[in-house]
């Protein structure tokens, strides 16, 4: 299969570096990261260690691929949607963080559009040099049911040739949703009170904050027609909190990094969906306004 990652950052480095033991795989990110894989290939170290030699360039236009992955951060999406518009692919598959990601490739793509959630870690460190940080897992599933099953399952069966952990789904909206709720949870919770995620193990006053977050965004969900318990979601977040104690969620390392986080594809989109449903979201709207604000003081939006 050819695939295309649009995004080769950390995710979209791990992933493709990954996907190149079985496919033809084309990064597609900035120098000097590009430069360097073309150069010396891409070395992959931590969970597994090896150097894999996908293409890699910083301009797709034109490309075409059976797929194109989309790994770049939410607030990147436009621009990827605009970049993959010049491109010739079967289709695309978001493996993001946050929602609204699929709506913008939709409107802006004529392609099937799968929606995927994955819980594999990864961080560039240097040009040419991804960590993988954890073994994980790729979930895939259309995003509207014109997109077809069938497509997703093609794409799942891609990744379990790379010997990557993946299955397809059909109710990836509420995989979505609940990926969206751990993240709104866990992302602006660590990231404001600079801890680690293992902080958030009940009891305790950040549990407490991050399980009103997560059970806000469960009862969103339902109000937009998604089968999403609470307790679902608390135990999801209490799995992720405990599987990933020592980590630092991106948001932390957006904040502690001094860059732009996700929190409009996250937080936000909660308080967006709650505004439609007449819902009340005090948590997430704190949450959010307190990372928008550390945002406009740092320069960042
Ligand atoms: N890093 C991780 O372990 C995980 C990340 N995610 C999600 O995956 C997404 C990507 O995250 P990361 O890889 O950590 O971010 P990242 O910032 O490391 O990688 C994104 C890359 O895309 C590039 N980019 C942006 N627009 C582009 C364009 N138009 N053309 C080419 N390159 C472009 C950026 O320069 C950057 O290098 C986010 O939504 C994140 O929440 C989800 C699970 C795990
Ligand atoms: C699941 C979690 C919270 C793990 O850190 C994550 O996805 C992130 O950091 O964005």
């Amino acid at each position: 299969m050819e695939i295309l990652i649009l995004g080769a950052g950390s995710l979209g480095s791990l992933i493709g570096g990954l996907l190149a033991r079985a496919h033809d795989v084309t990064l597609v990110g900035r120098d000097p990261h590009v430069a360097a894989v073309r150069d010396a290939g891409l070395r992959i170290t931590g969970v597994e260690t090896l150097t894999t030699h996908p293409a890699a360039t910083t301009d797709a236009s034109g490309a075409s691929a059976d797929l194109a992955l989309v790994t770049v951060k939410a607030y990147d999406t436009p621009g990827a949607a605009d970049a993959l518009a010049t491109c010739d692919v079967d289709a695309v598959c978001s493996l993001q963080n946050g929602m609204g990601n699929e709506e913008r490739l939709a409107a802006g793509l004529d392609v099937p559009v799968l929606a995927g959630t994955t819980t594999y870690g990864a961080r560039l460190a240097d040009p040419g040099h991804v960590e993988w940080l954890g073994r994980g897992r790729v979930t895939v599933g259309p995003w509207r049911p014109v997109d077809a099953v069938a497509r997703s399952e093609r794409v799942a069966a891609a990744f379990r040739a790379a010997d990557i952990d993946a299955a397809a789904t059909t109710d990836v909206r509420r995989r979505l949703w609940e990926k969206l709720a751990v993240n709104a949870a866990i992302n602006p919770v660590t990231a404001l009170a600079r801890v680690e995620n293992g902080a958030l193990t009940p009891p305790g006053a950040l549990a407490e904050v991050a399980t009103a977050a997560g059970t806000e965004t469960a009862r969103v969900a339902r109000a937009d027609g998604v089968d999403l318990s609470t307790a679902t979601v608390h135990e999801a977040v209490e799995d992720v909190v405990r599987g990933t104690a020592r980590n630092r969620s991106s948001m932390h390392q957006d904040v502690a990094g001094g860059r732009r986080t996700e929190v409009e594809a996250i937080n936000g989109y909660v308080v967006d969906r709650a505004a439609a449903a007449g819902e009340s979201v005090p948590v997430n709207r704190t949450l959010a306004a307190l990372i928008r604000g550390w945002e406009a003081g740092a320069g960042l939006r």
